[in-house]
């Protein structure tokens, strides 16, 4: 059902019946590391990236909360590049609607930056780390920042109050054999450790190099490494969700690629470059940038939003694009 662009506080539901209330932002694609499923190492430097600046973010955050959205995710790029990363989680903890705002970062700059974000309202991180090796996380990343990245681990396993997952993207030979070692991790720790599939988003680099492992599979090497595992019901994207007896944390597998959580779909995601995207595997999207720039008013930004949400596929299959074209850090994950 099309709802009325000027009513207030509407929930935003699309074709299937689906209500939207989270909304991904990529504040910027400029980033610190250059995964190899993500970015090539020659990708274009940071200062020639686009950031969504406070003003821009307030307005459109502000517009987001009336339609309905109550969880907000920065993403990037690496989000902790942004200049006002901790004043954009502000305006988000202070406009009235919203009640979660979360990051997914690398965890680079985290350390330096954990305290400031507590401060602005953050309630909690995912931390995309691969591999507990300093020598394979240089060859993921092509950056030699493991040390910065595990004292920040550190740092926010002993943080309390905040939501913390750890997203650790499997891929075939390279790190497959550190399941027992990331479980470890929820033996003494209230963490989650998702184990997730590859997508192609990776610029032409390693979708097509047999990397690629399933949800299947990688749950067979899970169960064998940790048969004592007992299943219990996961968040959203967490298709397949385990706690092993006495331990704090829990452990799931998030099928990005095999997409078989569809039905409980409720995002939206604005782009790097200030686009509405409807579906992660979506073809079209719909520009925000005009907006962005004052040159929209509020009713024309709400009738934008309108239309992505009716664009919204049934699933990720049902518009499905086989390409590995794209990079997973303009679209934001
Ligand atoms: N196919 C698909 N993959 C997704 C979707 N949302 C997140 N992912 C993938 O799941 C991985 C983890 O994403 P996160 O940024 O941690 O977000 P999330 O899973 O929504 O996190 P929570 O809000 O904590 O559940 C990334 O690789 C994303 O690409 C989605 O809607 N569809
Ligand atoms: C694009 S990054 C942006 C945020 C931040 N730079 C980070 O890495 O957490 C968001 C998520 O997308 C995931 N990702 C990037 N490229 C991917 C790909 N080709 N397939 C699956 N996940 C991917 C990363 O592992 C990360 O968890
Ligand atoms: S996955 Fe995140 S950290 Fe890695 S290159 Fe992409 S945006 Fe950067
Ligand atoms: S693949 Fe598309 S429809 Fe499915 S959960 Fe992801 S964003 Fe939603």
């Amino acid at each position: 059902m099309t709802r009325d662009a000027g009513q207030s506080r509407a929930e935003l539901t699309d074709r299937f019946g689906r209500a939207v209330d989270y909304v991904r932002i990529a504040v910027t694609s400029a980033c610190n590391l250059r995964c190899t499923y993500c970015l090539r190492d020659e990708s274009e430097a940071p200062q020639k990236t686009r950031q969504l600046d406070a003003g821009d973010a307030s307005r459109l955050i502000r517009v987001l909360a009336e339609m309905g959205v109550r969880k907000i995710r920065f993403t990037g790029g690496e989000p902790l590049l942004h200049p006002g990363i901790a004043e954009l989680v502000s305006i988000a903890k202070t406009t009235p609607g919203i009640d979660t705002i979360r990051i997914t970062t690398n965890g680079v700059l985290l350390d330096r930056q954990l305290d400031a974000l507590v401060k602005a309202g953050l309630d909690g991180v995912n931390l995309s780390l691969d591999t507990l090796d300093r020598e394979k996380f240089k060859s993921i990343t092509r950056r030699d920042r493991f040390e910065q990245v595990r004292k920040a681990l550190d740092r926010l396993l002993a943080t309390s109050g905040l939501t913390v997952k750890i997203n650790t993207l499997m891929l075939r030979g390279i790190n497959s054999d550190e399941i027992p070692a990331f479980v470890e991790l929820t033996r003494n720790h209230a963490v989650t450790v998702r184990f997730m599939e590859l997508q192609p988003f990776d610029d032409r680099q390693i979708w097509r190099t047999g990397r690629f492992m399933g949800a299947e599979m990688i749950r067979e090497r899970l169960v064998s490494a940790c048969p004592e595992l007992n299943a219990v019901t996961g968040h959203s994207t967490e298709h397949y969700s385990f706690r092993l007896p006495g331990h704090r944390g829990s452990i799931a597998i998030i099928p990005a690629f095999s997409r078989n959580f569809c039905n409980d779909c409720s995002k939206l995601r604005i782009t790097a470059d200030a686009r509405l995207l409807a579906c992660l595997y979506h073809h079209e999207s719909i520009d925000l940038a005009p907006a962005l720039k004052g040159e929209m008013n509020e009713e024309e930004i709400k009738k934008r939003i309108i239309e992505a949400v009716q664009q919204k596929p049934k699933d990720g299959l049902k518009s499905s694009h086989d390409t590995a074209a794209s990079s997973m850090s303009r679209i934001g994950g």
